[in-house]
């Protein structure tokens, strides 16, 4: 383990992370437990979307929305009711207008929308078409503009590792590599940055986690989650090791649990903070425990996801599916933030 990363103990950190979720309240109106929108969701990829934007309303928002392409609207809006499936994005293959045209048209459907949102999450099942990258990245500037958190994930890190000036800098935004995206952006890093030669050959070996306060010192500002046996969050500050719980079964679509779930705790944490709340003294019971809200988001969702991972395996062992953690984020909210505290 790197010598500056803290291993978190989950008895000291329940009673700050218990404090940013909002109490259940008869005064609270509708959208005031979060509103999130998830972008993603194309030709090849409709679970992935649905899982981060299901996850989102399971932990506790109160609206959830999904931006993906006319084919994947249908689709996704058929797995569930409970989301807002707005099909506005268009892929190369399937373009009749031209593209001045149609990203305009994007962007303003998304206009209609943006303001309204507590975090957005970028690239869960987006693809990788080129023009569809071209749109999303001007939404993410949209945001940036508009100071709206962002969680960036899947597809998305494919585009932001391409052009990662879209997200350097900016303390708002959560990466969330798994190893694969996590090397790619590393080695993106390192040349640009104008590493050595030997340093970017580290890229590609298996300490990744010694890379990682290195890389997000890099970026100025994002705070990144690299995600594997232990999740390893660090905003360039301070780095955190994130080992609860979780289980043996590697099925895909964990990781989109895990987006729209930061996604939640992301706009609790931001409103907390804002509200000046974390210099009370429940905050300060773990010390080591960043002040970054962006950090706080992200170590509450992965404590989350490894928790309903932990459950759902519990029931269901080698068949365990992401729809069963999905199923399990009720219970595991309710154990690690119970109604009421
Ligand atoms: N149901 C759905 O709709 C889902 C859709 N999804 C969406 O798919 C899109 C692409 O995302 P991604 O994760 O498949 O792409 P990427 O990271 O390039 O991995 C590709 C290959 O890399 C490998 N590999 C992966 N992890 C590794 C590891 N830890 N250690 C070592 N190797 C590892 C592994 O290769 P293999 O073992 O097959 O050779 C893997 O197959 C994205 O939009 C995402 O949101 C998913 O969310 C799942 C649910
Ligand atoms: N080897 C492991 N042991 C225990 N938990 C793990 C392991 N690998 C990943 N996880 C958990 O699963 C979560 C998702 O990580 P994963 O590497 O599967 O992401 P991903 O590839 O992006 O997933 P997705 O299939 O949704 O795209 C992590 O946050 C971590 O908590
Ligand atoms: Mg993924």
């Amino acid at each position: 383990m790197q010598e500056d990363m803290a291993s978190l103990k989950l008895d000291l950190i329940l009673p700050a992370l218990r404090a940013i979720v909002p109490a259940l309240s008869a005064s609270r109106h509708k959208g005031q437990a979060g509103k999130v929108g998830v972008i993603g969701g194309c030709r090849e990829y409709t679970g992935a979307p649905y899982f981060s934007a299901i996850s989102a309303l399971k932990v506790g928002a109160d609206l959830s929305h999904v931006f993906c392409t006319q084919g994947a609207g249908t689709v996704i809006k058929s797995y569930s009711p409970e989301l807002i499936v707005h099909p506005i994005l268009e892929e190369s293959y399937e373009m009749k207008k031209e593209k001045k045209e149609v990203l305009d048209k994007v962007l303003s459907e998304m206009r209609k929308w943006l303001d309204r949102f507590d975090c957005l999450v970028v690239g869960p099942g987006l693809g990788r078409d080129p023009f569809l990258l071209d749109c999303v990245s001007e939404i993410i500037q949209e945001a940036k503009q508009k100071e709206i958190p962002l969680v960036i994930d899947g597809d998305g890190l494919f585009l932001i590792t391409n052009s990662p000036e879209l997200v350097c800098g900016y303390p708002l935004a959560v990466l969330t590599p798994n190893v694969n995206e996590h090397k790619r952006l590393v080695a993106k890093m390192t040349d640009i940055s104008g590493v050595s030669a030997a340093k970017t050959k580290e890229a590609d070996g298996n300490d990744l986690a010694s890379q990682l306060k290195e890389l997000a010192k890099m970026m100025g500002g994002p705070t990144i989650v690299q995600k594997g046996k232990e999740d390893h969050i660090s905003d360039g500050v301070s780095v955190f090791s994130s080992d609860f719980f979780g289980s043996p079964r590697r099925c895909g679509g964990q990781g989109d649990v895990l987006s729209g779930s930061i996604g939640v705790f992301m706009g609790w944490a931001r409103a907390f903070f804002a509200a000046g709340r974390n210099e009370g003294a429940t905050f300060q019971v773990e010390e080591r425990l960043s002040k970054n809200p962006a950090v706080v988001a992200a170590v509450a969702g992965s404590l989350l996801l490894r928790k309903a991972a932990s459950n759902a395996y519990v029931h269901k062992k080698r068949s365990m599916v992401t729809t069963d953690i999905v199923e399990q984020i009720g219970t595991s909210m309710e154990e690690l933030f119970p109604v009421g505290i």
